[in-house]
């Protein structure tokens, strides 16, 4: 992948346009871009964001992807991370269900470092990693993960602002020295065309699990379900773009001001479908012990907002880690009983009846 020359996204299919926010103005407080982010995220929950000065950090995330999935699968293996709920470490094909049927299984393979443990390199804070990973750790994983944290931060700190929340409220549900789940993935996608492909999506519907996500693409294959639709549509990769999403942590913690909105991967459209999909994300979540729970005693606006949703949940009585591994867990296949266990991989999308 890293050097191809890619086919273009095509224009035939359907899309949904995302707001761009420009990096640099809401870093420097602009009034009107801030709003522009706002918009996004309490609406569709999505939008490109320009400027965010991460390019050579992501082009060397890939190039550790692509030496990665380039180790045989007997060696990616001693590192697969199992079915007991752990997300760190890596996911080798079809592990994961699609649907609630249990018939599907996913079609992409990814590594996921945590954190913690690029941070704290060469100490080992959770689990241990391919050579490939080990290698990168301190010139391209942490630069990465800082870089990541930065932009995070910053859009917190917008969100603190807008929410009524205290200044530093959000930050420190997810301070960069506390153990958390946050983790960056690199993840690979084969061309699968023909009845496969359009049977089943190469990853399942789903909402993020954690607070944000810092998605960069090269390829078409990402579909937004909008609120207030029923069909999918993609999202364009622009170059040089990152995709953000609000995930679930900071839809609960905002009472559902926040949107954490459903999405999937479907193989790349047209011409692209013949190509490998790579992605790279970076998912901040909140610290492993916090519980996730809207944020009421520390702000009217969200207080307010919970009590006019009187049929949704905003105590979930669970850790930012126990939610973490509930859903990691029920996806797996191995660990399916049957349609409840897809239910039981679910986060705060069926919170909306007519979500999948
Ligand atoms: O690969 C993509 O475009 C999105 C991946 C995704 O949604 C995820 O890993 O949670
Ligand atoms: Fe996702």
């Amino acid at each position: 992948m890293p050097g191809t020359t890619l086919p273009p996204f095509p224009d035939d299919v359907r899309t949904h346009p995302l707001l761009i926010i420009d990096y640099d103005l809401i870093k420097a407080g602009d009034t009107e871009e801030v709003n522009r982010l706002w918009k996004a995220a309490t609406t569709l929950g999505f939008w490109y964001l320009k400027n965010h000065g991460v390019d050579q950090e992501v082009s060397d995330m890939f190039d550790m992807g692509a030496e990665t999935m380039a180790l045989s699968l007997e060696e990616r293996m001693k590192f697969e991370r199992g079915d007991n709920g752990q997300s760190f470490g890596y996911k080798r094909l079809g592990v994961q269900a699609t649907d609630a049927s249990g018939k599907f299984v996913d079609n992409i393979e990814f590594i996921n470092i945590s954190k913690d443990d690029a941070l704290a390199y060469p100490q080992i804070v959770h689990i241990t990693y391919p050579s490939t990973v080990n290698a990168r750790m301190e010139n391209t994983i942490a630069p990465f993960v800082r870089k990541a944290l930065d932009m995070t931060y910053v859009v917190l700190k917008i969100f603190d602002d807008k929410l009524g929340l205290p200044e530093g409220t959000l930050e420190s549900l997810h301070a960069m020295e506390d153990l958390s789940g946050c983790e960056a993935r690199c993840t690979r996608s084969l061309p699968r065309q023909g009845k496969a492909a359009a049977e089943s999506p190469s990853l399942g519907p789903h909402t993020d699990f954690g607070s944000l996500s810092f998605l960069h693409n090269r390829l078409g294959g990402l579909q937004v379900m909008p609120p207030g639709h029923d069909e999918w549509s993609y999202v364009r990769p622009i170059p040089g773009h990152a995709i953000c999403n609000i995930a679930d942590a900071l839809s609960l913690f905002s009472g559902g001001i926040l949107q954490s909105n459903i999405h999937r991967v479907v193989p790349p459209p047209g011409a692209q479908a013949e190509y490998e999909r790579w992605s790279l994300v970076f998912f901040t979540r909140p610290t492993s012990s916090k519980v996730l729970r809207a944020l009421v005693e520390s702000s009217p606006i969200i207080a307010e907002a919970v009590k006019k949703q009187p049929g949704r949940n905003f105590e979930t009585g669970c850790t930012a880690a126990e939610w973490l591994a509930r859903r990691v867990r029920n996806r797996r296949i191995n660990n399916r009983t049957g349609p409840e266990s897809w239910a039981a991989s679910r986060g705060t999308e069926h919170t909306d009846s007519s979500r999948l």
